[in-house]
């Protein structure tokens, strides 16, 4: 409940004056309903359906009386004409409320869906190393739908709550004791309803149980589709697919089921209290005909509102676990908030590095309860302006350190320095706007190579483009594509081979012109001549930036001022690439003689 109420505090603070003027709307149709119902009985008495005496219906005999004064002509069409005219005015003013519901949910969902991506982009890259990606999926999808429709559904449950009032108000009005019945009844069937409320939360929490492994199972699949197809794991996988969707029907079948039972037990609750109703006002209470056709008239339309009050909890109450899981994520989100976004799209001015970066005595661990460090003891200096290569064998640790160095761990001990400063958390984001990074596995946006790097220099000239295309040895094949820099690469156009990518992804950080330029094992897929190419543009490159290369093939690294070798997080060798080869019994000599060996 206490998620709900945070949500809804939310919502009025999205739609402030709206949010009263829509309940003001509910009140206003529930009162015309009232009175429509009311008028019924002159209507039927002018029709000549009953006689009403003075004391049975309040006001009623008055306006009776005044209505029999008109010529009888007139008086018929008149009641009519205002009959019409309050149902003409309910249904205009349903319209409009209708409006704008719809528009203030919407508006809503939206606020929400930026909330959310804003918290998510703001966090840092520590929480989302402890994430799935496909939880950030359902999340955006699945459970912010349901947010909004458990808003939707409470908005829908005070609109029938207002509604019940104002009908329970008129009905007690005409008669007390057969309204209070009605009350004592709605009540009885509440308190045994609650079980369904209960099964109702248990199965909300299976459906946010089963949609997050359906989102997590298709994304990691469709992922992995490759090694699927390649190894015949297609059977496997079919039969978890199947598994999981049965549960799914299932789930949702028992949803259906329940609130079927719920509506069948009010309906045959509403037929035995409408004969107990009969019965009781004729003989008991000797109510009179005309108050007791009122009567029923307002219970037909008030118990359809009961269920619909019952519908509206359980339904609120499977939502339940949806507002936990998005508000979860928001608060994890907000602890692990490492920048505000700023709405005018500044950004805080790029340091650049003129002395060099260092670790001090830099511990890291990826979690505290694991024994095991990724880094420990780093003691490293990184010159501005030279090309320094990290290399060692998978696991080495090579990965986290850049990621140190990037400002996007933090390190459990130790310190790093830039120019001799230490990095605290405020200079990060500046460091990270001078840094520009080739991961192993590049990414590019489904668009044209010249979007994909306007991206990150939307100012670039078409010279600027091509010079940077030529220094990452791609200006030539981009020039044989059919829309050369405006061709889309990506799913919706042409595929680009895995050295190719590696290489536009590296033309558009170079075009951005950064201080410090990372390639993470980024030229892995060329062949010998075009990482030759590459090559010489870091050599070009590393007078005017910090070049730091993570590479397996060491024949890259040849022109390197520093070699840094890892083991086991920890730093075992370190110097120039021509001092490291004199070290015979050294392990940089050790990873040359194997790959030698591989490659011979
Ligand atoms: N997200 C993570 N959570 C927990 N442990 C991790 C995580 N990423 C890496 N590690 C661990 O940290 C250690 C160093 O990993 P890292 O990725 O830095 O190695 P690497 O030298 O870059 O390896 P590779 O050459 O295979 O990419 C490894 O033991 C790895 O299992």
């Amino acid at each position: 409940m206490t998620q709900i109420i945070f949500y809804l505090k939310k919502l009025h603070t999205f739609a402030g004056a709206k949010l009263y003027i829509t309940l003001a709307g509910m009140i206003a149709i529930s009162f015309l309903e009232g009175i429509g119902i009311y008028l019924l009985i002159p209507m039927l008495s002018l029709i000549g359906v009953f006689q009403v005496s003075d004391a049975a219906i309040p006001y009623i005999s008055g306006l009776i009386s005044k209505l029999n004064q008109i010529p009888d002509q007139y008086n018929v069409p008149i009641v009519l004409a205002g009959y019409i005219f309050l149902i003409v005015g309910q249904a205009f003013l349903q319209r409009n409320q209708a409006i704008m519901n719809i528009k203030m949910q919407q508006g809503f969902i939206r606020y929400l869906r930026l909330d959310t991506y804003q918290a998510l982009l703001q966090a840092n890259w520590q929480f989302y190393l402890t994430k799935r990606k496909s939880d950030f999926n359902h999340i955006l999808t699945s459970e912010l739908a349901r947010v909004s429709q458990g808003t939707h559904l409470f908005l829908r449950l005070a609109t029938s709550l207002v509604f019940t009032i104002v009908q329970l108000s008129f009905a007690f009005w005409i008669s007390a004791k057969l309204t209070l019945l009605v009350i004592i009844s709605g009540a009885l069937l509440a308190i045994f309803s609650r079980r369904f409320i209960k099964n109702a939360k248990t199965l909300g929490d299976r459906t946010t149980d089963l949609s997050q492994k359906y989102f997590a199972g298709i994304t990691e699949q469709f992922s992995g589709i490759k090694d699927i197809k390649s190894n015949r794991l297609e059977q496997s996988h079919m039969s978890w697919f199947r598994s999981l969707c049965s549960r799914m029907e299932l789930n949702i079948i028992q949803l259906t089921k329940l609130q079927s039972t719920t509506q069948f037990f009010y309906s045959t609750t509403a037929a035995v209290l409408i004969v107990l109703f009969v019965f009781l006002s004729l003989n008991v209470f000797v109510v009179r005909p005309e108050q007791l056709m009122l009567i029923i008239i307002i219970f037909a339309r008030l118990w359809p509102r009961f269920t619909g009050i019952q519908n509206s909890l359980e339904q609120i109450t499977t939502t339940i676990p949806a507002f936990n899981s998005l508000l979860t994520m928001q608060r994890e989100c907000e602890e692990a908030r490492e920048q505000e976004l700023p709405a005018d799209g500044s950004k805080e001015a790029a340091i650049r590095v003129v002395e060099g970066i260092e670790c001090r005595n830099v511990h890291f661990r990826y979690s505290s309860d694991q024994s095991a460090y990724a880094l420990q003891g780093i003691d490293l200096r990184i010159p501005a302006n030279g090309m320094t290569a990290i290399v060692g064998k998978s696991g080495a640790g090579k990965s986290t350190l850049i990621d140190m160095l990037m400002g996007l761990i933090l390190p459990e001990q130790g310190e790093v320095l830039i120019d001799g400063r230490p990095l605290t958390r405020e200079k990060i984001l500046a460091l990270r706007h001078s840094i520009s990074y080739v991961s192993q596995d590049p990414f590019l946006f489904n668009t044209s190579i010249r979007e994909n790097m306007m991206m990150v220099e939307p100012h670039a000239s078409e010279e600027q483009l091509w010079e940077a295309l030529e220094q990452s040895a791609s200006a030539e094949f981009v020039r044989t594509l059919p829309q050369g820099l405006d061709t889309i690469i990506g799913d919706r156009g042409i595929r680009l081979s895995g050295g190719e990518r590696q290489r536009i992804v590296l033309a558009r950080a170079i075009l951005r012109k950064p201080s410090i330029l990372v390639l993470d094992e980024a030229t892995s897929a060329l062949d010998t001549e075009n990482e030759a190419k590459i090559q010489r543009t870091l050599e070009r490159l590393k007078g005017s930036m910090t070049v730091i290369v993570i590479a397996h093939r060491l024949s890259t690294i040849r022109n390197a001022d520093q070699v840094i070798v890892m083991e086991r997080g920890e730093i075992i060798q370190s110097g120039g690439y021509q001092q490291l080869l004199k070290e015979t019994r050294g392990t940089f000599n050790k990873l040359l003689a194997y790959q030698a060996g591989a490659n011979g």
